[in-house]
């Protein structure tokens, strides 16, 4: 039930001595994270989290969502970065593209555009609404600004009774959002504190949204498990999240700067952002790290295919394939063949999906475009929680590969400041 990557397309590309001169680093680099030694030591907290989650928070978190689905039609999500994109990838990857049914769980707080929520507000006019507001630090500016545009719509539609519809999760003690749930006495969930934001997706961040949308929490939690102890293991050549994060810094190293995160799954699109922030926010800076890029093939083969295939040759590219073929749709034999297309009949769309892939990997390939492919069985939550495990531990090797702290981002803090002084904020201006 792992995630293996297959080196079938990388191995024109990348030796395997090259990669056997990476083994002590590696094994160096797997001390650091094992021992807790390494820059950002502090935030390790997700490294044994799936074994180590408490069955009470569990429980607990599980009653809060069954609560929500009983009188709720719409659970507002309102966070940004990582207090949201995991609960969103996971969605888009496990439920049904379309008509989930249950209680919706949209989002907010993850732009500041009044556009966006005036069409938010109007379509929760008239449903059940319940807010579940998360933020690490409690004191983003996105997310605070619409759970105050909210919690106010919610005053008004509820009354006192508001307060029971809201959920915090935060800090265990500290930031804004602490003071208002102490205060207003909201149900509130604790963010570890060793647990930074895009490290987030399972624990309470992550998984309360995901137990009102309908997920399998539990499976999703027992999938990362796995992936803790299968890839807890130091040998490069046995561990195949470092042999990801090894095969990156190599094609790194030659120039190759981009990556760009492939997958025949539209479900993916929602991983894909998720994955492009815990690397993007990890391995970006001091001038360094690979630029997560991502693309939905077939999809985009039909807008982005030419750059990939005979543009500037900087780009590398990891295809996530699901191996299994969980539907069973063929393509109907048609009598006229007007379409010319019996040719492939009694195939099944699978079997076409990963022949594109395939003919696709060939043709990058033969282009310049060193190809990573990482295979999963299945397309379900145990296979989700490995999945996300994988990227993480695979990120925290490849940040400490390229020697930089894969747990902090002082480059987000530049923006932010210049906003502040723009907008006149009291004590930050010129
Ligand atoms: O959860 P919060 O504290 O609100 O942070 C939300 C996001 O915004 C910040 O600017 C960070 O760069 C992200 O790493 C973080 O996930």
């Amino acid at each position: 039930m792992t995630v293996k990557i297959n080196t079938k397309f990388i191995q024109e590309f990348v030796e395997t001595n090259e990669l056997a001169a990476l083994e002590d680093f590696v094994a160096a680099s797997h001390k650091k994270i094992h021992d807790k030694t390494g820059a950002g030591a502090e935030y390790l907290g997700w490294l044994d989290w799936p074994s180590k989650m408490e069955e009470a928070e569990l429980s607990r978190l599980e009653e809060a969502a069954e609560k929500v689905k009983s009188d709720t039609d719409v659970l507002i999500v309102i966070g940004i970065g990582g207090s949201y994109l995991g609960t969103k990838a996971v969605q888009d990857l496990l439920l049904p593209a379309f008509g989930a049914g249950g209680t919706e769980v949209i989002f907010a707080g993850h732009n500041i555009s009044g556009r966006y929520l005036e069409e938010l507000l109007s379509h929760i006019e008239g449903k059940k609404v319940a807010l579940n507001v998360i933020s690490k630090s409690g004191t983003t500016t996105e997310p605070a600004i619409a759970f105050r545009i909210l919690r106010k719509w919610m005053v008004d539609a509820y009354g006192e009774e508001a307060a029971n519809r809201i959920i915090v999760t935060t800090d265990e003690k500290e930031g804004a959002l602490r003071k208002a749930a102490d205060k207003a006495g909201y149900t509130s969930f604790v963010i570890p504190g060793d647990i930074g934001g895009r490290y987030s997706v399972l624990t309470s961040v992550g998984l309360l949204p995901l137990a009102v949308a309908g997920v399998d929490i539990r499976s999703l939690l027992e999938g990362a498990a796995l992936a803790e102890s299968t890839l807890a293991n130091p040998a490069l050549m046995e561990n195949d999240a470092y042999l990801y994060a090894a095969y990156r810094q190599i094609l790194n190293s030659r120039g190759y700067s981009v990556e760009v995160m492939a997958s025949f799954e539209p479900a993916m699109a929602g991983i894909n952002e998720w994955w492009k922030q815990l690397f993007g926010e990890s391995e970006g800076k001091q001038g360094k790290g690979v630029f997560p890029a991502s693309v939905i093939y077939s999809t985009d083969l039909h807008s982005m295919g030419q750059y990939l295939q005979d543009g500037r040759r900087m780009l590398f590219e990891t295809m996530v394939s699901f191996t299994e073929d969980q539907n069973q749709t063929e393509i109907p034999f048609d009598e006229e063949d007007g379409d010319g297309l019996n040719y492939l009949v009694e195939k099944s769309l699978h079997e076409v999906n990963q022949t594109a892939m395939e003919a696709t990997a060939l043709a990058h390939a033969e282009g310049g475009v060193p190809i990573l492919s990482l295979e999963v069985p299945k397309l379900d939550a145990q296979h989700a929680g490995y999945l996300l495990y994988f990227f993480m531990k695979a990120c925290a090797m490849s940040a400490y590969l390229s020697g930089v702290n894969p747990f902090d981002q002082p480059g987000v803090e530049q923006y932010k400041q210049n906003m502040f002084e723009l907008l006149g904020k009291p004590g930050y201006e010129k």
